[in-house]
């Protein structure tokens, strides 16, 4: 089989230079398309010089459609309004889809599932090897412990320029959590706390969001008892590891029926 062709939407973002270089380290992909936002400084620039890989002879578009014919799949983080854009232009296209956009409404995720009867789509709030890990403990713990004497808390860190919160991680661990208790997370979360709350509510998961510095992202989840905390942390070091993990998402998707998938088909767990 040739190498899998490959588009970057919003590739000259912090995130999308990422996925270019993982690309490009990458056997068995090639890239073959970039894009941004129309008015753009990017547009017109050679991607490759970019991201600092040299010239690559692929240079930034504003025009997803045609990226996207000559391509097999696309990775994308970019933002909520965007995403559901590309999901309808990758369904249209009969591609691969690798979504790594966060802060997404109930409606926007309505119309990626819709896509995803004709897309392949890889979807995570957070696509490296450790957080996905880190959700399945979480959900043995939850399990495990039980609601009424372990109390649960997500805390999240990032950096200053996060637009979202909380973090597509930290619901991604509040699900996990929940899952592990059996129960929903929706009705069962509190993502604000202020004023005179009264005493917490037995069987809620809370969120607390920290911004600031240049943090990749940091998460805990904190069981909390009487006597005993445990605490399950993840510290992302380098942007590097959600970039590599979406490029893997990508070649395990290729040839697989449309569909919506999770970081944790993509690895086994
Ligand atoms: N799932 C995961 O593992 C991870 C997810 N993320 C998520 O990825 C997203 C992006 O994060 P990050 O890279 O830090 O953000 P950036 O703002 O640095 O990058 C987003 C890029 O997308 C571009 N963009 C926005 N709209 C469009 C459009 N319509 N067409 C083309 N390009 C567009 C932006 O352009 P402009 O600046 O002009 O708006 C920008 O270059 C966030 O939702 C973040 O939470 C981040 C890391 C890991
Ligand atoms: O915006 C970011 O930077 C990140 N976003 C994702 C999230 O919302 O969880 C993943 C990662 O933590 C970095």
């Amino acid at each position: 089989m040739s190498d899998m062709g490959l588009v970057v939407v919003g590739a000259g973002g912090r995130m999308g230079l990422e996925l270019v270089r993982a690309v490009h380290e990458t056997s068995g992909a090639r890239f073959v398309g970039a894009v941004e936002r129309k008015g753009s400084p990017a547009i017109g620039r050679d991607i490759g010089e970019l991201a600092g890989l040299g010239p690559s002879g692929v240079i930034v578009s504003d025009d997803p459609l045609a990226a996207f014919a000559r391509a097999d799949g696309v990775l994308d983080f970019t933002a909520p309004a965007a995403s559901v854009e590309f999901a309808g232009y990758a369904a249209q296209a009969r591609i691969v889809h690798v979504l790594g956009t966060t802060g997404l409404a109930a409606d926007d995720n309505a119309r990626i599932e819709a896509a995803a009867r004709h897309a392949t789509v890889v979807r995570s709030g957070n696509m490296s090897l450790g957080i996905n890990l880190l959700a399945l403990l979480v959900e043995q713990a939850a399990r495990a412990l039980g609601p009424g004497d372990f109390d649960i808390e997500v805390l999240e860190m990032h950096h200053r320029n996060k637009v979202d919160a909380p973090s597509g991680t930290a619901l991604l661990l509040g699900e996990a959590a929940a899952a592990g208790r059996g129960v929903p997370l929706s009705g069962n979360d509190v993502r604000v706390r202020d004023g005179h709350t009264g005493a917490r509510e037995a069987g809620s998961i809370g969120f607390a969001t920290l911004r600031g510095g240049s943090v990749p992202g940091d998460h805990s989840v904190i069981l909390a008892g009487n006597g005993e905390v445990i605490t399950l942390s993840h510290h992302a070091q380098d942007r590097a590891i959600f970039a590599r993990g979406a490029v893997k998402a990508a070649l395990w998707a290729r040839g697989r029926k449309p569909g919506l998938y999770s970081m944790r088909d993509v690895l086994g767990l």
